[in-house]
């Protein structure tokens, strides 16, 4: 295995060199715990922290490292243990407003492709689907929509037309992740080591797609509950899997509730051009600071935006942070 096969690029090498002259390796972060996170090397898989002094330069909780992030490394010498230091520039991140709470969270990073997931039983639902597309839109990665549990319906492309009305241009592949029908046509996605993510309700089935993908079984599957269709929440960590042929693979555990986050949308105070521009950033986590190609920061160069208010709303996402994870 190298490390390319996990996502990272000639062009992320070339930024890392300064980082590495400093001594720090690069690393991707494949789970996500409490007090910890496992994080791939080109070598080994490690358990890491993240330094104090990156915590308390979050502007938001989703800019904390999550799943899918490139980050930079620092290897304790002796125990084994390492640092997190950095958190890479994001290439997408997909953030949702976490449920019941005014704050963003990170539900993978450096995605992509998303594959939202629907079945005929119980879930099939076009104004759900709708969110999942929008959330997908703000992220950064393409979205194509999967159609699985096709064996369930004898109308399947009557279902595949539904959603191409709610989602022109987007692929809609119907597939079976059980039997492995039509799983070969989506595996193109993974192409030049790309990363999938995982998204849609309990029950669908991405954990099956997970382990059709891996060609093992990785991840725990549950029957639905028989009376309403509905999954059983067994996905309860996002992972990240390398696929054995290079590129990999976020399972994420199914999703009741999905709404989009916009920062600062609770301040009273009206942040929409902002956020509109923000999504034009190249870096998905970019703070409006001194990143490259930052559409806020040139909105305000070129006077149609406001320093202050930039400034304004950066400390109302900084607010909404939590401390803890
Ligand atoms: N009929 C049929 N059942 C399937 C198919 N794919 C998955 N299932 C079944 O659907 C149930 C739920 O699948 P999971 O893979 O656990 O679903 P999940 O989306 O990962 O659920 P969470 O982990 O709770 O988010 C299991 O009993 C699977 O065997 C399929 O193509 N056809
Ligand atoms: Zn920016």
């Amino acid at each position: 295995m190298t490390f390319e096969a996990l996502g990272w690029s000639g062009e992320r090498q070339a930024d890392f060199a300064v980082r590495a002259a400093a001594g720090l390796i690069p690393g991707r972060v494949v789970g996500e715990h409490r007090s910890h996170f496992r994080v791939a090397t080109e070598a080994i898989e490690l358990s890491a922290e993240m330094t104090g002094r990156l915590r308390n330069a979050a502007v938001q909780r989703s800019d904390l490292a999550g799943v899918g992030d490139f980050v930079a490394l620092r290897l304790a010498t002796g125990d084994g243990s390492a640092s997190i230091e950095e958190v890479l520039p994001r290439t997408s991140a997909l953030v949702r407003k976490a449920s019941g709470e005014e704050r963003p969270q990170l539900l993978a990073a450096n995605v992509d492709v998303v594959f939202i997931v629907t079945a005929p039983d119980g879930d099939f639902n076009l104004p759900r689907l709708e969110r999942l597309l929008t959330l997908v839109a703000d992220s950064g990665a393409a979205p194509v929509i999967v159609l699985n549990k096709s064996d369930l319906s004898d109308d399947v492309a009557g279902m595949t037309g539904e959603i191409t009305t709610i989602a022109p241009g987007v692929p809609v592949h119907a597939i079976g992740a059980r039997s492995g029908d039509g799983i070969a046509e989506i595996e193109q996605y993974f192409a030049g080591n790309r990363t999938v993510g995982l998204i849609g309700s309990s029950g669908v089935g991405k954990s099956t797609l997970t382990n059709q993908f891996l060609g093992r079984a990785a991840q725990a599957t549950q029957e639905v509950r028989a009376h309403d269709s509905r999954g059983r929440h067994t996905t309860t960590h996002r992972q990240l899997f390398l696929r054995p042929h290079g590129g990999s693979i976020i399972d994420t555990p199914g999703m009741r509730g999905v709404e989009r986050w916009l920062p600062g949308n609770d301040s009273g105070g009206n942040f929409d051009d902002i956020q509109t521009l923000a999504l034009e950033c190249k870096f998905s986590n970019c703070r409006h600071e001194a990143e490259p190609k930052c559409a806020v920061r040139a909105a305000v160069a070129r006077g149609e935006l406001d320093a202050e208010r930039v400034a304004g709303y950066v400390q109302r996402a900084r607010e909404t942070k939590s401390s803890a994870r």
